[in-house]
């Protein structure tokens, strides 16, 4: 891939999971941040134990040659939360604006599971005629508050969600306008559609909108135990649904092809919940970083 085009980071759920705190909960911030500069990552996500003070936060990144490209943000359109999304959507954008991202990665989480023990293959909520509209109308808002600030808002598409599958994602696009972006995420479209291919359809579909990518890999074994035994997202993750690249079932090969021949410009994040203690975060990092040297040339 073109080196000037595309930055490489990684985020720290792989070190604490800030979905279920208590994964990685003796990995301190200045571990994670350091072993993901000796990893060779030039790039991270924010996570909770990251201060949330930019004149804090920015030396002790730059100082390990570490940016920051998003944090995750959840949006509550469809459940009439508009007013305390954008209030607080607002406050999230400065930070990350202060800390040099362009790029506010977003959930619809209305009627979400993922945090929850429901059967996340079984039990994902739908969203009615009403809800889409709601929750395309408050991303055109984000979008057009994003612009204001120079940035940009892309919306991620996640199991569990009323935006999981390539329906659901083909319906947002078609509702929202050519502002709102769609943050790419290999593992989620893998999981949610079963196949390299209709993992592979989502991202050509959508390349001139897709701004942010995550790199996830996924291990069908363990999928195959969530549908047999009606697990939730999260009993999954600590299984081991999600690994990282090269370590699970995705072929990157023609990811980083199709990414690379449309010129996209922007950060791939590697991005591989696991449980730390059954999955030693340095050494997966490590791991990836070798992978996307060996397949993508980055
Ligand atoms: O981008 C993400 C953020 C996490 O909190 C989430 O659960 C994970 O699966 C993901 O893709
Ligand atoms: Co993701």
């Amino acid at each position: 891939m073109n080196k000037d085009n595309v930055k490489l980071a990684i985020a720290p759920i792989g070190w604490t999971n800030d979905d279920m705190p208590d994964l990685g909960k003796e990995n301190t911030f200045q571990q994670i941040v350091s072993e993901m500069a000796l990893a060779g990552f030039t790039g991270s996500e924010v996570g909770s134990k990251y201060p949330r003070d930019p004149a804090v936060l920015k030396p002790m990144l730059d100082i390990r040659g570490l940016q920051i490209c998003n944090a995750w943000f959840s949006t509550f359109f469809a459940q009439g939360d508009k007013a305390k999304t954008i209030d607080e959507f607002t406050n999230h954008m400065n930070f990350l604006h202060a800390m040099g991202a362009r790029v506010i990665g977003c959930s619809e989480q209305s009627k979400s599971i993922q945090g929850t023990t429901l059967a996340v293959l079984e039990e994902k909520p739908y969203f009615s005629d009403e809800e889409w509209r709601l929750t395309a109308e408050g991303y055109n808002e984000l979008a057009k508050i994003a612009a204001a600030k120079g940035m940009q808002v892309c919306l991620h598409h996640h199991m569990g969600t009323g935006i999981q599958t390539t329906e659901e994602v083909d319906r947002f696009m078609a509702l929202t306008n050519n502002d709102v972006f769609l943050l790419y995420d290999t593992g989620h479209a893998y999981y949610s559609e079963g196949s390299q291919e209709k993992m592979l359809a989502l991202l050509t579909k959508y390349l001139p909108r897709i701004n942010h990518v995550h790199l996830k890999d996924v291990r069908d074994e363990i999928v195959a135990q969530v549908r047999r035994e009606k697990l939730s997202f999260l009993d999954g993750v600590k299984k081991g649904t999600f690994t990282v690249p090269g370590d699970g079932v995705i072929d990157f090969k023609p990811v980083f092809k199709i990414l690379d021949d449309y010129g996209y410009k922007g950060w791939m994040v590697v991005e591989a919940e696991q449980d730390p203690a059954l999955a030693n975060p340095f050494e997966y990092a490590v791991k990836a970083r070798r992978y996307i040297r060996e397949t993508a040339g980055l």
